[in-house]
């Protein structure tokens, strides 16, 4: 499992492009049959993906890596599904999951499997884990039962809609929080106004874009932003210092997922526009 570490911001201020995808960008997600995970020392989350085509895919890492005996051990993992029709099973329970769908898995289950209903069109299933430190019970919602929140105008390009899944109300979890925000067409911007919160870190995983699309992904400091160009499937690692937005070449979905001090979504710190630099 690669491992990426945490990076101070007066660091971050002298990277330049190679460097800043090196520390925070994920590339290569997505690989048919295999699971491919990431670990980051922000917040120690595990990202990863399982996309089984020609085989099941079991959620298994390095043992040594995590210090545990199974996954779930100390662990919990939220997955959201953005390929095509497909099932995971957690040990005797299986849960079909659709487009855009999301499962929690609580810590202690032993055996996560990854299954896809056709090979002709695979599941992609997209994981965050963090460490946990109480069962909370397995359980999945669908996009009709996630907290939506309406954002956003077409006169400012960022209509949007949020579908938040895992928090307090809703899937409830030891400190992961997830869900998906949707871009109307036509809109590009996301998050902006933008916001730190010092208390929590961001993980984004941008899809649903064409191959040649783009998203400029702003990071940084409010007063010292940089960027990062991100295609379809890739993901950012957002340090808590950090600002998280981005524009599209296109519209676009993307996955939040958080972790850290609290669960409190609206615990935001606000940018205003003219502080950004
Ligand atoms: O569209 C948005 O705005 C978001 O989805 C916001 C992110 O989820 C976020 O940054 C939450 O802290
Ligand atoms: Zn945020």
């Amino acid at each position: 499992m690669e491992n990426r570490y945490v990076s101070h911001p007066n660091d971050v201020k002298k990277f330049d492009t190679t460097r800043l995808r090196e520390e925070f960008l994920i590339e290569s997600l997505f690989t048919p049959d295999q699971l491919v995970t990431v670990y980051s020392h922000v917040d120690r989350y595990i990202v990863g993906s399982a996309v089984p085509v020609s085989q099941d895919i079991k959620l298994e890492v390095d043992l040594k890596q995590i210090g545990a005996d199974f996954f779930l051990e100390r662990r919990e993992v939220g997955i959201i599904n953005v390929g095509g029709a497909g099932s995971v099973t957690a040990d005797s329970e299986s849960f079909e999951l659709g487009v855009n769908e999301c499962l929690y898995i609580g810590l202690g289950v032993k055996d996560v499997v990854f299954k896809s209903s056709d090979s002709a069109s695979p599941a992609k299933f997209y994981l965050v884990s963090t460490p946990a430190h109480k069962a909370y019970p397995t359980k999945k919602a669908g996009q009709g039962e996630a907290i939506k929140a309406h954002l956003g105008s077409i006169d400012s390009s960022n209509e949007r809609t949020i579908n938040k899944y895992i928090l307090p109300g809703g899937i409830e979890s030891c400190q992961l929080v997830m869900g998906i925000t949707e871009l109307e067409p036509g809109n590009m911007w996301n998050t902006m106004p933008c916001h730190t919160h010092n208390r929590r870190s961001e993980v984004y995983l941008y899809f649903n874009m064409p191959e040649d699309a783009a998203v400029f992904h702003f990071m940084g400091e409010p007063q010292e932003t940089r960027h990062l160009v991100v295609r379809n499937e890739q993901a950012v690692i957002s340090p808590s210092w950090s600002i998280h937005s981005g524009v599209g070449t296109n519209n676009y979905t993307f996955c939040w997922a958080m972790a850290g001090e609290n669960q409190v979504f609206d615990d935001m710190d606000a940018v205003a526009m003219k502080d950004l630099k």
